[in-house]
Formats: C-alpha cells, sequence, structure tokens
C-alpha cells in the first residue's frame, strides 16, 4: 500500500475516533457576560489519570512544510492532550489506529482557522506540527513523575502530501 497520506480537512466526525475537535462553530451552549460572549461548553474528554494532575503549557514549535515526511508517531498512555493554537494559522494533525499496540495507517487532518484538538488518552499521534510561523500553541496535558510517551519510528516513512 502507498506510503502517501493525503490531507484531508478535519472535521469532528472523522476526528471522533481519536479525541475532539474544538472550535466555535454552531450555536454556543450558552450565552454568558451578559451576553457578549457565547461558551461552547465543556467540548474536551480530559483525562489526566489517578497519579497525575493538569498542566498548561505554551509551545513554541518550528513550521514543517507539505510534503511531510512523517518518521514518527507517539502516544500518552497515562493522559489526553489538547493541542490549542494562538494563532490563527491551521497546523497539520496525524493520527493513527492502534494495531495490537503499534500504529496502524496514519491519517492526516488540516485544521480549519481557529480549531485545536484534543487527542484522547492513549492515540497514536504525530508530533505538534505546525505549517507557518508563529508556530505557538497552549497544550493542556498530563503532568507526573512519569514519562507518560511511548514512541514508534516509522520505517518506511510516510509522506503527507496536499
Ligand atoms: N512531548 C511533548 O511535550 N509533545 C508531544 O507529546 C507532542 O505531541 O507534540
Ligand atoms: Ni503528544
Amino acid at each position: 500500500m502507498s506510503r502517501e497520506i493525503k490531507v484531508v480537512p478535519l472535521s469532528a466526525a472523522a476526528f471522533a475516533p481519536f479525541g475532539d475537535v474544538l472550535d466555535a462553530s454552531g450555536t454556543p451552549d450558552k450565552m454568558i457576560n451578559a451576553g457578549l460572549c457565547g461558551r461552547h461548553h465543556d467540548r474536551a474528554a480530559l483525562d489526566f489519570g489517578p497519579d497525575g494532575r493538569a498542566g498548561i503549557s505554551i509551545f513554541n514549535a518550528e513550521p514543517r512544510s507539505l510534503p511531510y515526511e512523517l518518521t514518527l508517531l507517539e502516544r500518552h498512555p497515562e493522559g489526553s492532550q489538547a493541542f490549542l493554537p494562538m494563532t490563527e494559522n491551521p497546523f497539520l494533525v496525524i493520527v493513527a489506529p492502534d494495531e495490537n499496540g503499534t500504529p496502524g495507517r496514519p491519517r492526516a487532518f488540516m485544521t480549519a482557522p481557529h480549531q485545536g484538538v484534543n487527542f484522547h488518552r492513549g492515540v497514536w499521534h504525530g508530533v505538534l506540527t505546525p505549517l507557518s510561523a508563529p508556530g505557538l500553541f497552549t497544550v493542556v496535558d498530563r503532568i507526573g513523575k512519569t514519562a507518560n510517551l511511548e514512541e514508534v519510528s516509522l520505517a518506511p516513512s510516510y509522506v503527507v502530501v496536499p
């Protein structure tokens, strides 16, 4: 099977097996602040395990470009991880199904402006992959004493294409 992965637009339905899409689409769940703010309430399944806690970090990642050689997938067995862009730049989101402890064929999604994602606990994903500078993101994930990281090198690699 081809090692080329074609990027498709991110959709909540397609991403549902892997995590949550975070955006202000649709009608807000609540209007707050004297009706001046729409609250899209409680939109992510956060999970930090019994021994972890939630943390907010700021990532400043080097932008990549397409075609993008995918050589590594990782997962966090003890917690979820959310990528929330601090710019309006779309970014690349790569995930893969788990097949008996190793990643299956990856899938590549392109976010719309102002969209973030939350990977559910244990979901195989590519590392944070901005496509333009600045690659500034707020990341909400597990803080704990363990590494909470499994990495798999992909050989042969895949190429993510537009
Ligand atoms: N390692 C780390 O903090 N980031 C990765 O988990 C990632 O998905 O980018
Ligand atoms: Ni990660």
